[in-house]
């Protein structure tokens, strides 16, 4: 049986994992409280272990990767966003293409998506790679999310003292997801990424707002659609969902692991509002570390 280490197990992230793998075939190994922090009695669970998952700080994730450098047969699921764009390591997004699966399955060091990217990542990269948005289009993301996204010290800021209601961050735009969106998303120029955070725990919505007009050629809201529904066809977690709605509730996907794309498109006006619903904690971060963890174990069931 597969054996799990999480690192930093007792974090928003790693709960969220430990409570999901109960339903598969693994075997969950749990440190000591007391010595979660401790690096030997760390290296010593890594040791006994075929999976290690980091659901640690970025910093603290480095450090991991490098207290387990002499281990050769132990594969490493990195939840942080220190590795995402890191040469020797595979991005965990399955839906990515075609073969990332396979990849992912066969990789040794994996990082696991951001909340932020996989949202604009399952956009965007379809649109990219059919040539409908070229890479270099100026792109603008808005987004807002739960404040579970912040982690622990986001969520007591916002469950002990009841707010703020609804905060824009990341104003001196460099926040630290986007190369990530750049590298996975296709693109070429920097997009302007808006992030907020919203007096509910959990739940995300990404959106992005295109001119068709802007586009080479004459490219219709149909043709969007059609590409996203192409892609995502057959999917488990990632799928095309009707936009016949006047509001988007962000967090209609709490609790849940999958990904709905929407395209809201007024073709009078050449407009379209490119919308992903996602939970931050599910396909945003413990969700997505699923889909890994079986494909790095080999796990079918
Ligand atoms: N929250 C989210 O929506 C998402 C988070 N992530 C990523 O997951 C990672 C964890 O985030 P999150 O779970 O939210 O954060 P939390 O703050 O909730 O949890 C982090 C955990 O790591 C522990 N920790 C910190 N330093 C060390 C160390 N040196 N050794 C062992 N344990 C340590 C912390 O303990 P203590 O509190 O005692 O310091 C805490 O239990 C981050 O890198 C984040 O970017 C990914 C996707 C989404
Ligand atoms: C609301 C909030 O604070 N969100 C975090 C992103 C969540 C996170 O740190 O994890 P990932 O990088 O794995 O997504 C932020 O903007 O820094």
């Amino acid at each position: 049986m597969t054996r799990v280490f999480i690192d930093g197990e007792a974090g928003t992230t790693g709960l969220g994992i430990r409570d999901r793998l109960r339903a598969l075939p693994v075997e969950v190994l749990s440190i000591d409280p007391a010595k979660r922090k401790d690096p030997q009695a760390r290296l010593e669970m890594m040791q006994a272990a075929d999976i290690v998952v980091l659901c640690l700080p970025d910093d603290a994730a480095r450090e991991a990767v490098a207290l387990a450098a002499g281990l050769d047969n132990v594969k490493i699921l990195d939840a942080s966003t220190a590795h995402r764009v890191a040469a020797d390591w595979e991005y965990g997004f399955p839906e990515l293409d075609s073969a990332q699966a396979d990849r992912i399955a066969s990789a040794r060091h994996v990082a696991n998506p951001g909340c932020y990217p996989t949202g604009v990542i399952g956009l965007l990269r379809p649109l990219v790679d059919a040539g409908l948005v070229p890479a270099d289009h100026p792109i603008t993301i808005n987004a807002v999310s739960g404040y579970s996204g912040g982690g622990r010290s986001e969520i007591e800021a916002h469950e002990a003292h009841g707010g703020p209601a609804f905060e824009l961050y990341g104003l001196g735009l460099e926040h630290k997801h986007v190369p990530e969106i750049m590298a996975y998303a296709g693109l070429k120029r920097r997009p302007l990424f808006v992030p907020s955070i919203g007096h509910f725990a959990q739940g995300m919505i990404v959106s992005i707002p295109l001119q068709l007009a802007d586009l080479p050629g004459y490219v219709r809201v149909s043709d969007i659609e059609a590409c996203l529904r192409a892609y995502y066809e057959g999917s488990d977690y990632v799928s095309l969902a009707s936009a016949d709605l006047a509001r988007l509730d962000a967090a209609a996907l709490a609790d849940r692991d999958e990904m709905a794309l929407r395209v809201h498109g007024n073709e009078k006006w050449r407009h379209v509002l490119l919308t992903a619903s996602l939970d931050n904690l599910g396909k945003g971060a413990a969700g997505a570390a699923l889909q890994n963890i079986r494909l790095m174990g080999g796990i079918k069931d």
